[in-house]
């Protein structure tokens, strides 16, 4: 997008982040870490100049692609801002040392704008009215979930420790959706268990905890029936910053092979952020009557 163009800018419906307080995330992306790598040695290594400027010219596009996709999403709520400045700002390594978190937290873990908004929207497309959160942290995606439940709606929301609880209260307490937060302190392997148990249902399941257990938490929403029918489980990191697709057999790809060879369940990965898998039982996409691929 041409930046001199503020007559767009100012057409822009209300709420939409400004564009000049768009901070590129870093990049999760491996091939544009490499693309970083091959500017570098194009240029060191006398190459001929029309091959560095298309390279860098690459690296442009990509920034203004990004750029660009955030210009058409709709900007978080103040509270959500407001998680995410003080993450961001906070003594992590400090509290971790303490032992007051389980996990070395960092705000890079955050869901952060662009993939709250693209959660709101799929419960408000579901008209989702009971949500489960595996993996809270600091509530960025609780929080964006939430916002788009109806008054009556519950967010259920998991992570180990009462600190993060603590955190997260003070923050959401500002917000009219605050109240639609229940916590789940524990392990959430234990806490799934007690959920299925209990009989409790959801209809959107979030996977933002533990990789290695996410075929734990794929089990207890299907075939323990956590997901309510018509559910949905969105499944953050999805790539896993490229390993979903390396070489190697790694968690993330046994995972993501372990969706798709699976012809009960119909999956999308969206190439939002680390990839969110979207993924339905294959009878509330298609219905009974199914063609064959044969
Ligand atoms: C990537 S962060 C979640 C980010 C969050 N969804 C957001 O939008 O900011 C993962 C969180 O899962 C929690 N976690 C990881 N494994 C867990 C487990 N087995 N039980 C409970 N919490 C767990 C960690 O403490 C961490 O806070």
């Amino acid at each position: 997008m041409d930046s001199s163009d503020t007559s767009a800018v100012s057409r822009r419906k209300p709420g939409l982040m400004p564009l000049d307080d768009y901070v590129a995330p870093p990049h999760y992306d491996p091939a544009i870490i490499e693309l970083k790598k091959a500017i570098d040695l194009a240029e060191k290594s006398g190459v001929v100049p029309e091959l560095v400027e298309s390279l860098k010219r690459t690296r442009e596009l990509i920034g203004q692609r990004d750029e660009f996709t955030v210009f058409c999403t709709s900007s978080e709520s103040p509270t959500c801002k407001d998680i995410y400045d003080k993450t961001c700002t906070h003594d992590w390594r400090k509290v971790f040392d303490e032992g007051r978190t389980t996990w070395n937290l960092s705000p890079v873990m955050m869901t952060g704008q662009l993939e709250g908004q693209f959660l709101k929207s799929i419960v408000s497309i579901q008209k989702a009215k009971k949500i489960l959160d595996i993996g809270m942290f600091t509530g960025y995606s609780a929080l964006s979930l939430a916002e788009a439940l109806p008054e009556d709606g519950e967010m259920w929301t998991i992570d180990f420790d009462e600190y993060l609880k603590t955190f997260v209260q003070n923050i959401t307490q500002s917000s009219p959706h605050g109240q639609k937060i229940k916590y789940l302190i524990g392990n959430a392997l234990e806490i799934l268990e007690k959920l299925r148990q209990d009989g409790q249902i959801f209809d959107i399941i979030f996977l933002d905890a533990a990789k290695v257990e996410y075929k734990d938490y794929l089990e207890y929403a299907f075939e323990k029936n956590l997901l309510a029918p018509r559910g949905t489980v969105l499944v953050d990191n999805s790539y896993q910053f490229g390993e979903s697709y390396s070489e190697e057999e790694t968690v993330s790809k046994k995972f993501a092979k372990r969706v798709a060879f699976d012809t009960s369940l119909h999956s999308v990965l969206v190439p939002i952020r680390d990839g969110i898998m979207v993924i339905r039982r294959v009878v509330d996409v298609e219905g009974s009557v199914t063609e064959s691929s044969n």
